[in-house]
């Protein structure tokens, strides 16, 4: 047996605690792998008892056993603090009556005092003992060479294994931290997201008739141009325009003429299905995108618009002008389907007022609606 070495200091001893900590072994369930190592240790040394001991603060607990009556002990009854004194060498006591170790006395195997000690320190890579690869007989033995290079064999193979599954661990607790990381920063894009569409309505809107505004039909226009021509349908524009607004505004007076303003941009959102978009383009002026519309259906929504500005709840009648254009994005740029529906509406204006018509330079030969 060898001599004891000088008990630890404080520090030490929490640095030890602390790398035993960090496997978060102590307590945990059986494991196969530990399980075999023991049973391995008792065929090769030929004993009744192997154990897998950890120093825990103030009792050795034992992560696998055959043998052993308890499944932890107090320190001071442990052989295993005996063994980690010197931590880098195999504590062989071959007849603990004529070697006795103080803990042996109050130690049972199978109801009987141990006669016989081997114990390999376990290390962590610091070098920090955990506890021991122990094999113990309640008889005296004598192991020969070979058996105690196998338990000190098998001794670093249970340290793989411990660091195999401090590993693990980390590894599950880093997954983990990554999972909740991954998770704050998609709530926070969400919300980012969701603040960012707040202020896009709020910025994108016209406040006084709740349609979008011109800033907001930029952003659609850029964003239609990005895609492939291909990609987009047929659509046709509707451009309306109060009529003699300026004299709603004079007669009736400026907040008369906002609720006009209002009611014509009701007529046009109760007129139109939820995929069109309808822009306030100017002053009095509202513009209409109909997709996958064509001429006759938007002529439908323009009369449907008409009908509705006529029954506005106002305390005077307007009436409203509307110009039509067919836009094909294989075949024309929307600024062209714009002007032809700009025209189209200063025609209705020409005509007189309170009508549609229907742009007539493509797909109809001049349809006055009016
Ligand atoms: N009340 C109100 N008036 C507005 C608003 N925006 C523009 N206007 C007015 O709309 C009027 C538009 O007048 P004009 O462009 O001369 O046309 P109009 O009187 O509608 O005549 P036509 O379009 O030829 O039928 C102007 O008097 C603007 O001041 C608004 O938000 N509220």
């Amino acid at each position: 047996m060898s001599a004891r070495v000088p008990a630890q200091t404080n520090d030490s001893e929490a640095a030890r605690q602390a790398a035993l900590d960090a496997y978060a072994i102590v307590d945990s369930g059986p494991e196969q792998a530990f399980d075999d190592i023991v049973r391995l240790a008792v065929t090769l040394c030929g004993v009744c008892a192997a154990s897998i001991s950890l120093i825990d603060r103030d009792r050795v607990w034992f992560k696998a056993q055959i043998g052993v009556d308890q499944s932890q002990v107090s320190r001071d009854l442990s052989l295993c603090s005996h063994a980690i004194d010197q931590p880098h060498r195999t504590l062989v006591i071959d007849d603990l009556d004529i070697d006795p170790l103080p803990a042996a006395k109050r130690r049972r195997l199978g109801g009987r005092p141990p006669r016989f000690y081997a114990g390999v320190p376990l290390l962590s890579p610091d070098g920090y003992p955990l506890g021991t690869l122990s094999v113990a007989d309640v008889e005296p033995r004598h192991l020969a060479p070979a058996q105690i290079e196998s338990l000190e064999l098998l001794a670093r193979q249970t340290q793989h294994l411990l660091e195999l599954r401090r590993l693990m661990l980390e590894q599950g607790q880093l997954l983990s931290a990554r999972e909740a990381a991954a998770r704050t920063a998609e709530q926070a894009r969400a919300e980012l997201q969701r603040r960012h569409e707040e202020l896009m309505q709020s910025a994108s809107r016209d406040p006084l008739t709740g349609l979008l505004n011109r800033a907001a039909m930029e952003e659609m226009l850029a964003e239609t141009r990005r895609r492939d021509p291909s990609e987009r349908m047929p659509y046709t524009l509707l451009l309306l325009d109060i009529d003699h607004f300026k004299l709603v505004n004079d007669l009736h007076g400026h907040l008369a003429g906002d609720n006009a303003l209002r009611a014509v941009a009701d007529a046009v959102t109760a007129s139109i299905r939820k995929s069109d978009i309808a822009v306030r383009f100017g002053g009095e002026e509202i513009l209409v995108y109909l997709p996958g519309t064509a001429l006759d259906g938007a002529a439908e929504v323009a009369y449907r618009i008409r009908e509705r500005v006529a029954r506005a709840p106002l305390p005077f009648a307007i009436t409203v002008s509307i110009g039509i254009a067919a836009g094909d994005p294989m075949r024309d740029r929307p600024e062209q389907t714009f002007d032809r529906a700009d025209q189209a509406l200063y025609r209705a204006k020409a005509d007189g007022r309170d009508r549609v018509v229907v742009d007539d330079t493509q797909q109809f030969d001049g349809i006055g609606l009016g």
